[in-house]
């Protein structure tokens, strides 16, 4: 089987790409929502990105985003994955995937009661990612995923403590880390580089 793969999410300065870089986890989130400390406007990403190690996979996060912002980080070559983490339901993607149908697209779920991963598991998405909501630092009840078939990312209050306990219980597809890996409020190289040891080793 594959091994667990991680993406360190909400990277917004340059000293971020290179703790990144040292750490070399397998993908590097950008949040593009203006309403998020994390954010980050579009001509920063195409420095950040432009900075970031190759084989380093971009993800740009968006929160009910119009198509042309997606579409227009896509053709500059700024982001690689694109990750849906609002409300966009199954008409949404098939309406992007015609727009850039070469792109992977993940969609995140807020998870609070089997309704939300009934909703998961029929996602149109390539991938799905089970959440607490935006970068809150906190998990949500893992007991909810015990039955859950789909493969997914494992995201929401992931710290260096319980990443390897839930990637143990639930073999997710990828861990996905951002306030985990921050000290006040910013990102710490040392909590990175650690983590994606603690992950590549577990
Ligand atoms: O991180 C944000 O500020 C954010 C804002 C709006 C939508 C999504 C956002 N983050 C998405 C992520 O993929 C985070 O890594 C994920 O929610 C886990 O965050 P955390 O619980 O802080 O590890």
């Amino acid at each position: 089987m594959d091994r667990t793969k991680i993406k360190i999410c909400g990277l917004s300065r340059l000293c971020d790409i290179e703790y990144v870089n040292l750490a070399m986890p397998d993908y590097a989130g950008f949040v593009f929502w203006e309403q998020s400390r994390r954010n980050v406007s579009i001509k920063k990403a195409e420095k950040l990105s432009k900075a970031l190690d190759s084989s380093i996979k971009s993800v740009g996060i968006f929160v009910n985003a119009p198509f042309e912002k997606i579409i227009n980080l896509c053709d500059k070559n700024i982001i690689d994955i694109i990750q849906l983490h609002g409300s966009e339901d199954n008409e949404y993607i098939a309406k992007l995937r015609e727009y850039i149908p070469k792109k992977v697209i993940w969609k995140a779920y807020k998870v609070c009661s089997k309704e939300d991963l009934k909703a998961a598991e029929s996602s149109a998405a390539d991938v799905v990612l089970l959440d607490n909501g935006y970068g809150t630092g906190k998990c949500f009840d893992w007991s909810l995923i015990e039955e859950f078939t789909r493969p997914f990312i494992l995201a929401g209050g992931l710290t260096q403590e319980n990443i390897c306990d839930a990637i143990r219980k639930f073999q997710p597809y990828a861990v996905d880390i951002s306030s985990g890996v921050e000290s006040e409020g910013v990102k710490d190289k040392e909590k990175i580089l650690k983590v994606v040891t603690t992950v590549r080793n577990c």
